[in-house]
């Protein structure tokens, strides 16, 4: 069989609603164990290209390859994790717990009505263990705080053991000091378990000292490639493409502002 280490693959995607353009000529490769992180102003088309990768939007232009083979013909839906940021509303108003959560992951390869095997829950719990929340499997989801919530829906997406991690904003309406945390764990799974992430965030600081890769988005890609390139982009640069002042923090500040 062909083998690749090439999971997601954009060439010269393009994407119209209606008249306005939302992203032009966007290519990009993303590969095995690599640590994406995704930045833009509001509006740049990051949510419209997770939703081209997620195949929820088909592109006006341009074709996309996951994990080799064209979009069209993917079956392998259990290979890609997503957390969106708005896994935080939609626990509050749900009554499970925590262990219940992780185990629905399996739901869309078992269909809604079957039953969970002693099997599923130990990878629920395994999965908790990765996130550090395998003591909270019996919590009632809704009484965690935000930083944890989405930890518990990190887990939800790692429980089918995929290869990608794909994040939309999954940081929005948690505590500094507890993205902080929720970073280095995402790095520790990344590096540990060899497991790929593209991350979009507007925390352009905090998690390009993380991520292997970066992509900064504004219609069309006006820098990607890996982080030591990245850091040699001057802060005008920056500024120029992002649209609004950008102030390079650098490790030193950033350790001195935990
Ligand atoms: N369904 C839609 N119909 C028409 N225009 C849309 C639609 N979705 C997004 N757009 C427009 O496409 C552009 C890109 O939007 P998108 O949501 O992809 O940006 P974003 O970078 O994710 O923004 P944010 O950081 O604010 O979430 C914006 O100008 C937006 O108004």
């Amino acid at each position: 069989m062909y083998m690749t280490n090439s999971i997601i693959k954009l060439d010269h995607i393009t994407h119209k609603y209606h008249h306005s353009v939302a992203l032009s000529d966007v290519s990009l490769e993303v590969k095995q164990g690599e640590f994406w992180a995704l930045i833009g102003p509001n509006g740049s088309g990051k949510s419209t290209l997770l939703r081209i990768i997620l195949g929820l939007l088909k592109p006006t232009e341009g074709t996309i390859q996951l994990f080799g083979g064209p979009i069209d013909s993917f079956k392998q839906q259990q290979r890609i994790g997503y957390v969106s940021q708005k896994s935080n509303a939609f626990t509050t108003r749900f009554p499970a717990t925590v262990l219940e959560v992780v185990r629905s992951g399996l739901t869309s390869k078992k269909g809604l009505f079957k039953r969970f095997t002693k099997e599923d829950e130990q990878r629920a719990l395994d999965a908790l263990q990765v996130v550090k929340m395998a003591d909270y499997h019996g919590k009632s989801i809704g009484d965690l705080s935000g930083g944890q919530q989405q930890r518990v829906f990190i887990a939800r997406a790692l429980v089918s053991k995929p290869d990608l991690l794909i994040m939309d904003e999954p940081t929005v309406g948690i505590d500094r000091q507890n993205v902080e945390s929720f970073y280095s764990m995402l790095s520790e799974l990344n590096r540990d378990y060899g497991i790929a992430i593209l991350l979009v965030t507007h925390e352009i600081d905090l998690v390009t000292q993380l991520a292997t890769h970066i992509a900064c988005l504004n219609r069309t890609i006006h820098f990607h490639g890996v982080h030591a390139d990245y850091e040699k982009m001057s802060e005008s640069e920056l500024s120029g493409w992002y649209g609004h002042p950008v102030r390079r923090l650098h490790q030193k500040e950033t350790e001195r502002a935990r």
